[in-house]
């Protein structure tokens, strides 16, 4: 059986901050692979800069192509959007179960607001959530704290995000040591986010 974490997100683009976190939960936990999975629509964000599913996806693809153990994923391109994560579990589950063992991966901004995510209860009954250190605002439910199924890992914290990138490169920023090197590449090339 393979341990699969599963890292959900819009990835507009990828960064290193993802890539430092998945690499950090592969090697420091007991998942075998992680995959990074492409979000068309995620149901709290607007769709105002977002890049087409492909590119993001193909973004996600140039970062992660010499990784072995990390994976990107399109599994939910062609689901109803917005994407609710448990809808996708569900058809994961019925595509790999048999041989794969999935978990969730999320920063400690997005467990402050999972009370908020279609039935989270049915999630965490079924899956284990990985959760990394993040600086937000916001305190973790009490619900969540100690609860049998999350589980903390000491991962390093990075204050990068996409919104950081985008917005700098726009206004002809260099911002090309926070992207994996083919990611920026390619990004260039594309002329995304001018
Ligand atoms: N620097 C970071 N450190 C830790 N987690 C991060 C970081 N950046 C993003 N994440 C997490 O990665 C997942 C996917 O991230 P997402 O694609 O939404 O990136 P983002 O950088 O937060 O994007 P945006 O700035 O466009 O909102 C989310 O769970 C998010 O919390
Ligand atoms: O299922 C839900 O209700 C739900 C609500 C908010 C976010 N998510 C998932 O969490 C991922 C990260 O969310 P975001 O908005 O921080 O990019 C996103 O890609 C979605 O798949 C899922």
């Amino acid at each position: 059986m393979k341990k699969v974490g599963l890292y959900f997100g819009t990835f507009n683009p990828i960064h290193i901050g993802h890539m430092i976190i998945a690499n950090h939960m592969v090697e420091f936990s007991s998942l075998d692979e992680v995959w990074f999975v492409v979000t068309p629509q995620s149901p709290f964000k607007t769709k105002k800069t977002l890049l087409a599913d492909n590119h993001r996806y193909q973004m996600v693809y140039e970062a992660t192509k010499e990784y072995s153990k990390l994976k990107p994923s399109k599994i939910e391109f062609g689901l109803p959007q917005p994407n609710y994560t448990v809808n996708t579990l569900v058809h994961l589950r019925e595509k790999y179960g048999e041989d794969h063992d999935f978990a969730l991966i999320m920063g400690e901004d997005n467990l402050k607001g999972l009370h908020k995510w279609k039935n989270y209860e049915v999630i965490l009954e079924e899956y284990s959530v990985y959760v990394y250190p993040r600086i937000s605002e916001g305190e973790v439910e009490h619900q969540f704290k100690g609860h049998a199924k999350i589980q903390k890992v000491d991962a390093p914290i990075m204050e990068i995000s996409s919104t950081f990138i985008r917005k700098n490169h726009k206004v002809g920023k260099n911002i090309r040591p926070l992207l994996p090197e083919a990611v920026w590449k390619y990004m260039d090339e594309m002329n995304f986010y001018r």
